[in-house]
């Protein structure tokens, strides 16, 4: 099989470039610098790393999956401040062994999950690495708007989540018992579909705040609170909450004909262990704490008439720090060095 090492650095990325560009990409991959339309005057610039073992496991996900989720998780904090993403750069780190099709399934996924908000990579890095690693850096135009940040949001505002929460959390969870399904669950670990078209409508309906959930509900409504000065208390009843994680039928028949998982699991547990495990997480702790699906959560003006596929689910009130009913959570989502 064809390895990146046998491609060479350069061979490797011819093989990644020469894809087609969006108009806002003015020069692309194969100089120096690419030369990125910045219509606004302003570039808004985001970048977010994945590590190997840490944000995908290659025998979970693949690696059209993997660039899908490496373009979304940034493509998703373009549009949470409100702007139009138009340019990707991407970081590859990899081993010389790394199959050539692996990396160009990835460039695969990166270029299609762009193409979904017209944006295009316009340059990036290629280079050796004991693990695999991509850095992705997304720029925005904002389109002469104001940036919508973490800071706006007012005491009397209310709180409001569009796209999932918890599903991406189930999923992993799932993987992590060595089971496949249920496959919705799965698929949502591997590649989140952030509601795009949400950055825009929420600027729209006068959004005071906004933020993409990666860690967690939780964890990153207390971004807005901190950096609005302000208090969030979240109503446990209105959190929209994932499927049940009901074992897959194919996993249930393998547990009970005592066959390992199909997956590659951590420990020892046995199948019927993993199994009862797997469907025990609360499906309310997974939907507050769950990051990963890059739903997009939003503060506005009480009264604001909300098009349904927003959920109300919690209010601003004078004071600081994130409550649920009122009450502190214990655990709030996703910290890298907290576990
Ligand atoms: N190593 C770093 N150097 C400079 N800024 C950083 C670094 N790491 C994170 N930041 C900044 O801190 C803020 C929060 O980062 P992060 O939690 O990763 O945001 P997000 O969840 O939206 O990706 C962002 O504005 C980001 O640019
Ligand atoms: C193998 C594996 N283990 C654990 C996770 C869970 N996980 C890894 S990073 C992360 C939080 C989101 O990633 P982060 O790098 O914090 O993105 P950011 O908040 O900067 O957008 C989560 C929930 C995973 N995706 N894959
Ligand atoms: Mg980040
Ligand atoms: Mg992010
Ligand atoms: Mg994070």
């Amino acid at each position: 099989m064809e390895s990146i090492g046998d491609l060479g650095e350069f061979g490797l990325i011819r093989r990644v470039t020469g894809r087609p560009m969006a108009a806002d990409v003015l020069l692309g991959p194969g100089d120096d610098a690419a030369v990125v339309a910045a219509p606004d005057g302003r570039v808004v610039a985001t970048t977010d790393v994945l590590v190997e073992g840490r944000h995908f496991r290659l025998d979970w996900s693949s690696p059209y999956d993997i660039g899908r989720k490496a373009a979304a998780q940034n493509l998703a904090d373009v549009v949470a401040m409100g702007a139009r993403p138009t340019a990707l750069l991407v970081g590859f780190g990899a081993p010389a062994e790394t199959p050539a099709a692996w990396a160009q399934r990835l460039t695969d996924g990166i270029v299609e999950e762009s193409a979904l908000v017209g944006a295009s990579v316009a340059g990036g890095d290629t280079v050796g690495s004991p693990t695999i690693t991509i850095a992705v850096t997304a720029l925005g135009d904002l389109g002469g708007a104001p940036p919508l940040t973490r800071s706006g949001a007012r005491p009397g505002d209310v709180v409001a989540v569009r796209g999932r929460l918890g599903w991406a959390a189930s999923g992993l969870h799932l993987l992590q018992h060595g089971l496949d399904g249920p496959a919705e669950l799965v698929a949502a670990h591997r590649r989140p579909q952030p509601p795009y078209s949400a950055g825009q409508e929420a600027r729209s309906l006068g959004a005071t705040a906004m933020l993409d959930v990666s860690d967690g509900l939780l964890q990153d409504l207390g971004h807005i609170a901190e950096r609005s000065g302000v208090a969030i208390d979240v109503t446990a009843a209105a959190v929209p909450l994932p499927p049940p994680l009901a074992a897959s039928a194919a996993g249930r028949a393998a547990a009970s004909r005592g066959e390992p998982p199909t997956m590659h699991q951590e420990g020892k547990t046995s199948p019927e262990t993993a199994a009862d495990d797997a469907r025990t997480p609360d499906r309310l702790h997974l939907a507050l704490t769950g990051g990963e699906d890059h739903a997009f959560a939003a503060t506005f003006p009480a009264g604001t008439g909300l098009p349904p596929a927003w959920t109300v689910v919690g209010r601003v009130a004078e004071g600081s720090g994130v409550t649920v009913d009122g009450s502190v959570p214990a655990v709030r989502g996703w910290d890298h060095f907290r576990g």
